[in-house]
């Protein structure tokens, strides 16, 4: 695992948008997997900022969803897809029929999670997957104890997620679904290359949880450390809680410039 420890936000967006526009240069028709959340939202800025100025082409690219709310009507601006439609796909300009996502609307949810396992497998995988973490570690929505091979799948939401995430319902928990559908763990390690952002001080005891602890289905996102291929980008205040945040800024400071992440 690659821990790269910068300066601000803004940075890590940058750092981050430029790998997607180098995997892109190298494959045209790569599928990104995006995250929502306030912390991916430099990535996507920075990434339409290189699509202006002619250093990204993203008019081949595929956009892959990570995880879905239950129960939002079609069309809520609050679900995932009204989210990523906003904040990625127009933005970058890539249409509707580039994006895959599972129907957190559907009658028979179990259903709309194999479908999106099937569609996935036959877009050939995920590329390049953001990730956000959760205050408890969650990636996507796996809530502590999801099982690390778990495929796409409903669960529920912890309280604490769903204050959490108030803040985008008017500060209303009530407002907030109580069940979701999430890629499984399994399902994200199958991506070829995981990156995780984190920023802010609330961040930091997960992310040493992730970083510097055991792999346990207690900290979901510790599962990065079983990954071949997996950067975590963390801002100075995400970053306060690791032992070996001095290692990790030696090796990036020392690393050769045409490696990327
Ligand atoms: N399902 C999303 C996650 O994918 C995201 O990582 C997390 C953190 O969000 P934020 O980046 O806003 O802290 O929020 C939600 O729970």
């Amino acid at each position: 695992m690659e821990v790269v420890i910068v300066p601000d936000a803004r940075a890590g967006g940058e750092l981050i948008a430029g790998a997607m526009a180098s995997l892109l240069r190298g494959r045209p028709d790569a599928v990104l997997g995006v995250a929502t959340g306030s912390t991916p939202l430099p990535v996507y800025q920075a990434l339409a900022g290189l699509v202006r100025a002619g250093e990204a082409d993203v008019s081949r690219a595929r956009i892959a969803q990570l995880d879905e709310y239950v129960g939002l009507p079609a069309g809520h601006p609050e679900s995932y897809r009204s989210v990523l439609r906003r904040e990625v796909l127009e933005p970058l300009g890539i249409e509707e029929d580039a994006f895959l996502g599972p129907d957190g609307t559907a009658a028979d949810l179990p259903a709309a999670c194999a479908a999106y396992e099937r569609a996935l497998a036959e877009a050939g995988g995920v590329d390049l997957q953001l990730l956000g973490i959760g205050t408890d570690g969650h990636i996507g929505f796996n809530e502590p104890c999801s099982s690390l091979a778990s495929r796409t799948r409903l669960k529920t939401l912890t309280e604490q997620t769903r204050k959490d995430n108030a803040r985008f319902f008017g500060g209303d928990v009530e407002q907030v679904p109580r069940h979701v559908i999430t890629q499984g763990i399994g399902t994200i390690l199958d991506a070829r290359h995981l990156v995780l952002l984190a920023t802010g001080e609330g961040k930091a005891e997960a992310v040493a949880a992730a970083v510097e602890g055991p792999v346990a289905a207690v900290c979901p996102a510790s599962a990065l450390q079983l990954h071949p291929h997996a950067t975590v980008v963390v801002d100075e205040a995400a970053a306060s809680r690791l032992r070996l945040a001095d290692y990790f800024r030696h090796t990036w400071q020392h690393k050769p410039s045409w490696q990327g992440i």
